[in-house]
């Protein structure tokens, strides 16, 4: 039987899902999905087992803080109770829903549009096998859009093939919560359900392999963040795991630090430590694509990889791993499918991040430490909320705008922001940052709503010490 080819086949359903709309109709099109988490599910990472659900425990974490918030206000609240299942089939009901549709809309929906289900790897360049449930199938086509994502990076370490631990693809459906649980890994994961799961009553221990969480962020930023998380949750830092261990429901991390060798032991076991590009389940340099050190495809500005013909966008490939970057270098892929003689670049300039903890932290462009070591020449402003109006009415001690901007013309270099609205906040300064609005311009060419939070930025503006024009 001849292998069914195609015009395009589409690897991976998160952003990749997105590349079809009307303008491919009449493309004979394949998507490839293998399933993500426990569950299998459709639509990738973002809407499975990352920035939607999450968000979805993180609000609900911040309604259970409000005790702590309420308390320095004179407003005595009391938190009576977490109906966790509940909470959790709120969430996974939402979300199974929105996935099984978008499974079926691509099973059943457009004639146009074949969904094979399985793990696929190249088998030849433009060739592809994929492990359907009724066997191998093995597809071509002129052109490829790679979108295979990544997973949870897994610890090389002595005894965690006995433990029975959870990545973020599997600790939002656990049954119960668990009274301890210990978080490996203090970056963007570890960050936000250390907050999630403190906020909701189980006691968090954080393991850290630096002197600081969240330590790819500004300094200042890193630290406020390293000294309010200590206040609240054991953070173990410059610790590096030397085994673990499981003792009935008891799991055992050991530890060697500062102090020597010590173990800290919990219900649950969360391991956060990055994520691993899935260039190796789909064999990539079998399908003749080019693989970096770090294991990301390697794509050029247009997002072609070295196969002619050949895409790759999101996580698989990027520097960024980040929903919005993912959409956007979709669209790229979308536009340069469509006008092969008329390529667009993707726009890596200004790309912000936004860490949903407590607090929130939202950053873009350059924090101070890379301003040093690129010699760029900087002045910067730290405006605390503690200092506006809204600030006030919040009664906030410990947040705070950092602004870097070029002392000759007040070109915004940098922002970083801890607090509450971190990422809300931030996104006037990306607006600012992308079309080029100086300093000086954006305070004072625009009305600032009085007393709104914003005033956190307009004062953050006018506190730079720019040369007079
Ligand atoms: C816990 C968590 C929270 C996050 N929160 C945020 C956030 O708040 N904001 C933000 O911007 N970003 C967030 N992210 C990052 C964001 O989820 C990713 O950047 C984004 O989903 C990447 O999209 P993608 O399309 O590149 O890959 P994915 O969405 O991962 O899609 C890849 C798809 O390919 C499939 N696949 C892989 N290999 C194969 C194969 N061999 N055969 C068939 N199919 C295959 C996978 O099953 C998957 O469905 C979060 C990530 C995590 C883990
Ligand atoms: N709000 C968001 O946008 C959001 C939320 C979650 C995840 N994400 C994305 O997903 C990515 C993955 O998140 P993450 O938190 O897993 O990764 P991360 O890169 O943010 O942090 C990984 C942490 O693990 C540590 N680490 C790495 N290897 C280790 C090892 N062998 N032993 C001990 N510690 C180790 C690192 O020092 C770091 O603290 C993020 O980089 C981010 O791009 C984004």
């Amino acid at each position: 039987m001849d292998m069914p080819h195609f015009d395009l086949i589409i690897i991976g359903s998160g952003s990749g899902n997105s590349i079809l709309d009307e303008r491919f109709d009449d493309w004979n099109v394949a998507i490839v999905e293998k399933g993500v988490g426990s569950t299998g599910n459709y639509g990738g990472t973002c809407l499975n087992v990352g920035c939607i659900p999450t968000k979805m425990f993180v609000h609900t974490a911040d309604t259970a803080s409000s005790p702590g918030v309420g308390a320095k206000l004179g407003v005595d609240l009391e938190l009576r109770d977490v109906r966790w299942r509940e909470i959790r089939d709120r969430i996974f009901g939402r979300i199974d829903a929105i996935s099984d549709g978008g499974r079926r809309y691509r099973a059943e929906g457009g004639s146009n549009v074949t969904l094979f289900q399985g793990e696929a790897r190249f088998t030849g360049v433009k060739e592809l096998t994929v492990a359907t449930a009724d066997g191998p199938e093995t597809i071509t086509a002129d052109r490829f859009v790679v979108a295979a994502g990544g997973r949870p990076t897994l610890p090389e370490l002595p005894g965690i093939e006995r433990v029975d631990f959870q990545t973020s693809d599997s600790v939002m459906r656990l049954d119960e919560l668990p009274r301890r649980m210990i978080i490996l890994g203090s970056g963007f994961v570890g960050a936000e359900f250390a907050h999630v799961f403190s906020a909701l009553g189980v006691e968090v221990t954080v393991v850290a392999r630096s002197g600081a969480l969240l330590r790819a962020e500004d300094e200042d930023v890193a630290q406020r963040f390293t000294e309010l998380a200590q206040a609240r949750w054991d953070v173990r830092l410059n610790r590096k795991q030397t085994s673990v261990e499981q003792d009935g429901d008891v799991v055992r991390l050991h530890l060697d630090g500062p102090d020597g060798p010590e173990v800290v032991e919990a219900e649950q076991l969360l391991v956060a430590i990055g994520r691993t590009p899935n260039s190796d389940l789909i064999d990539a340099a079998a399908g003749g694509l080019k693989v970096r050190e770090d294991g990301k495809v390697q794509v050029d500005a247009e997002q072609r990889t070295s196969v002619d013909g050949v895409w790759a966008l999101g996580d698989i490939s990027s520097d960024h791993e980040l929903k919005h970057v993912a959409n956007h270098e979709m669209r790229v892929v979308q536009h340069n499918l469509l006008h092969p003689d008329e390529l667009i670049d993707s726009d890596h300039t200004y790309v912000p991040h936004a860490v949903f903890s407590s607090p929130q932290i939202a950053a873009v462009g350059l924090t101070e430490q890379e301003a040093r070591e690129r010699g760029v020449d900087y002045v910067t402003k730290i405006q605390a909320y503690g200092d506006i109006a809204y600030g006030w009415a919040m009664e906030d001690s410990t947040g705070f705008l950092k602004l870097l901007a070029d002392p000759s013309d007040g070109t915004i270099l940098g922002a970083h922001i801890i607090g509450p609205q971190a990422p809300t906040l931030l996104q006037p300064l990306i607006q600012a940052m992308q079309f080029g609005l100086d300093a000086r311009t954006m305070a004072r060419g625009q009305y600032w709503i009085h007393p709104a939070m914003p005033e956190l930025i307009e004062n953050a503006l006018l506190g730079l010490e720019l040369q007079p024009e």
